[in-house]
């Protein structure tokens, strides 16, 4: 029910691990104008590595409900505080994006939404994220993606730049929607009017009737058919610097089912002055590398997401990564890591090319 007074519209932001949701909203941030975005960052795993991702571009309005997904809330109290908190007039916010975890259920997302009883807070529509690259195999594993489109109010499919024939992604796209606007976009960066401009009618919620939406049925056995029940996640935080090559030998083996490896790491002597954040979703890997922070804790965190993963031996396989503290570096030592590492205007993308291990011999890395 909507009141009287300035309306702030909530959007979720959602999308299958990895798809880009992040990158959607730090593009927002960057390029909303004068309106001003209030964010809340749902993580999955015990660092807030997202959180971490779009922080400084948000200062006081971002909040971050980490460990753990948003939908398996209780209720949406803990949601309902922050929402009250970017309300605030003090806040100045304009809009707030939910980012859900890449494993939440967005129908639970949105119910929450609409079950807040702040008066300024309006639902402000779904909006989808797609990886074009891994439409397919993730159509494939999870055939829920088909039922999250179906959904959705906004559909941004993202990372055209990855596959040559954009018709061959974005024609399924739209038949699986109804009236949803279907965007393609590359690097997330989408018009966020688009994203303002979809708060839905009164009457309709996307495609969720607004019977579904206050049918309050989510037992246990709802629940484990959440698309989490069946994943494995690993947090693995390290205050010993790791090894290029140890590391790279790690990634170039890690079993298919680590789908997602999200974090920053610290090679120590390799490069004293910068962290690592790293991305890996499939069979891509990008190093990003970014100077630490003054006074910042020299630390390695790295949240692993995956199917039928032996967390144990993963976590053994990381910490035998770690640098043996030799006195000096060894000049090669992070060629494998610089292949990785996206110069600015090349448009290449080794993992375009298969598998880590698959590219042979290293180049003579870019300084
Ligand atoms: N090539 C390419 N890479 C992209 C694009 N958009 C995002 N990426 C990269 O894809 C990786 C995952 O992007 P994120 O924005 O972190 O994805 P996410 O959906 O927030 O991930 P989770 O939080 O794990 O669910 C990062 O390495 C991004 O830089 C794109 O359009 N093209």
């Amino acid at each position: 029910m909507r009141s009287s007074g300035r309306q702030i519209p909530v959007v979720v932001l959602a999308g299958f691990l990895g798809s880009g949701k992040t990158t959607v909203l730090n593009h927002l941030l960057h390029h909303s104008g004068g309106s001003r975005i209030g964010a809340v960052v749902n993580d999955f795993g015990a660092i807030e590595i997202d959180a971490m991702a779009v922080a400084g571009a948000l200062g006081d309005s971002t909040v971050s409900l980490g460990n753990g997904c948003l939908c398996c809330a209780v209720d949406g109290s803990e949601l309902d505080e922050y929402l009250e908190r970017l309300a605030r007039p003090s806040a100045g916010v304009d809009v707030i994006v939910i980012e859900a975890s890449g494993l939440a259920e967005p129908q639970e997302l949105v119910r929450m939404v609409l079950a807040s009883e702040h008066p300024q807070i309006v639902y402000g529509g779904l909006v989808e994220v797609v990886d074009a690259a891994e439409f397919d195999a993730t159509r494939a594993r999870h055939p829920e993606i088909e039922r999250h489109l179906g959904l959705a109010d906004l559909v941004v499919v993202n990372k055209l730049d990855r596959v040559t024939d954009a018709s061959r992604v974005l024609d399924p796209v739209r038949s699986l929607v109804d009236r949803a606007a279907v965007v393609p976009a590359t690097h997330g960066r989408v018009d966020p009017e688009l994203l303002f401009d979809c708060r839905p009618s009164e009457e309709r919620v996307g495609q969720l009737s607004f019977d579904d939406l206050h049918r309050h049925d989510r037992g246990e056995e709802e629940h484990t058919g959440h698309l989490h029940a069946a994943y494995d996640s690993l947090s693995f935080v390290s205050g010993r610097p790791l090894d290029p090559r140890r590391l790279i030998r790690f990634l170039d083996s890690r079993p298919e089912g680590l789908y997602r490896i999200k974090g920053y790491v610290d090679f120590g002597p390799y490069d004293a002055r910068n962290r690592y954040a790293v991305h890996a979703v499939g069979r891509f890997l990008r190093f990003y590398p970014e100077p630490w922070a003054a006074g910042e804790e020299r630390l390695t965190q790295l949240v692993l997401i995956g199917t039928g993963l032996d967390t144990t031996a993963l976590r053994e396989e990381l910490e035998a990564c770690g640098s043996d503290g030799a006195p000096h570096v060894d000049e090669h030592g992070m060629w494998g890591v610089l292949r990785y590492v996206q110069e600015p205007g090349d448009p290449g993308d080794p993992g375009e090319f298969g598998e880590s291990g698959d590219l042979g011999e290293p180049g003579e890395p870019a300084a």
